[in-house]
């Protein structure tokens, strides 16, 4: 065998927590020639649940290839009661990024990918809107409108499922995407669908927080990217970040400002959910930065 040490794979564990769980993963890399180069773990008191996540490479040409690994760590994995996935992490994500007419989140994640700072694909743009069709195609990536009305939704997020499946998409990243999805729509992209809220969490749900916090007057205002459920703006949180505002600030203001933190926070998101940093841990969530 001729195992290549360049290149790196992902080792992704979850199970109820208990001894031996640690060592038997361990054990299991250090039996199979893997050279740990990134480990973390984390086990939940409150959940009972254990998290962990290897990033290691082949320290020695003998180490078996992928398949075989997988089958190997089967009887691990099912000894513990594991969900786990052992991927080559060479292997850049699929991405299919959901706008309607704000592009600024959309825009920083192309810029982002075109530059190679962020290592994933991203095969489709769909929008229910046209407004930003010239931005995904200066970028060279297909665009897809798909206009949407109450009476439509269920085709139209039909039409967004079969681009889902026809270009293998490994994650939905909903970049100001100003419709609520379905909860069949929300069910089949479970863990697997990301959005970034123009709030600080759990304050000021719904389509118009800035024009909320505004009115309320607040002195911090921030943005949440969290994973989508049925349950409008409830999912896992990911990633927040706040900015400092005063009584100076109009509401476009607060929207013009919120910009900047809503895309920076976006991009960590999407970041450590394609580096499989993030762990769904019943409501809430485990990210190993
Ligand atoms: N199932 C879910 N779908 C979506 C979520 C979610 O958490 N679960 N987040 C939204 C994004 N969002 C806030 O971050 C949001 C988007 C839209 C609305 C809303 O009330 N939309 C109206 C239509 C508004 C319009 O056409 O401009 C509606 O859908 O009736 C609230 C919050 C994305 N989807």
């Amino acid at each position: 065998m001729n195992a290549d040490p360049t290149v790196p794979y992902l080792l992704t564990v979850q199970c109820p927590d208990g001894l031996g769980v640690q060592a038997a993963v361990m054990g299991f890399l250090a039996g199979h020639q893997c050279f740990i180069t990134e480990s973390h773990s984390y086990g939940d008191p409150q959940t009972g649940r254990f998290f962990m996540r290897c990033v290691f490479r082949a320290g020695h040409p003998n180490m078996p290839d992928i398949e075989t690994m997988r089958g190997h760590f089967q009887t691990v994995a099912t000894n513990f009661g594991m969900e786990w996935a052992l991927v080559d992490a060479s292997r850049p994500p699929r991405v299919l990024i959901a706008v309607s007419r704000f592009g600024h989140c959309m825009n920083d994640l192309l810029n982002r990918w075109k530059s190679r700072q962020l290592h994933i694909q991203i095969p489709a743009v769909v929008s229910n809107h046209e407004d930003l069709r010239d931005l995904a195609e200066w970028h060279g990536i297909p665009f897809y409108h798909l206009p949407v009305t109450k009476e439509t939704k269920a085709d139209q997020e039909r039409q967004i499922l079969d681009l889902i499946e026809t270009n293998e998409i490994d994650l939905v990243v909903l970049a100001r995407y100003m419709q609520v999805l379905s909860q069949d729509m929300s069910a089949a992209l479970s863990g697997r669908c990301i959005n970034i809220h123009h709030s600080f969490l759990p304050s000021f749900k719904g389509a118009r927080p800035y024009q909320q916090a505004h009115e309320k007057g607040v002195k911090l205002i921030g943005a949440t990217a969290h994973y989508v459920t049925e349950n409008l703006d409830e999912g896992p949180i990911i990633e927040q970040e706040v900015m400092r505002v005063d009584h100076t600030h109009t509401g476009e203001a607060l929207v013009r400002m919120g910009r900047d933190v809503e895309t920076v926070v976006l991009a960590r998101a999407v970041r450590w959910h394609c580096e499989r940093r993030v762990f769904m841990n019943n409501r809430k969530t485990v990210v190993f930065k």
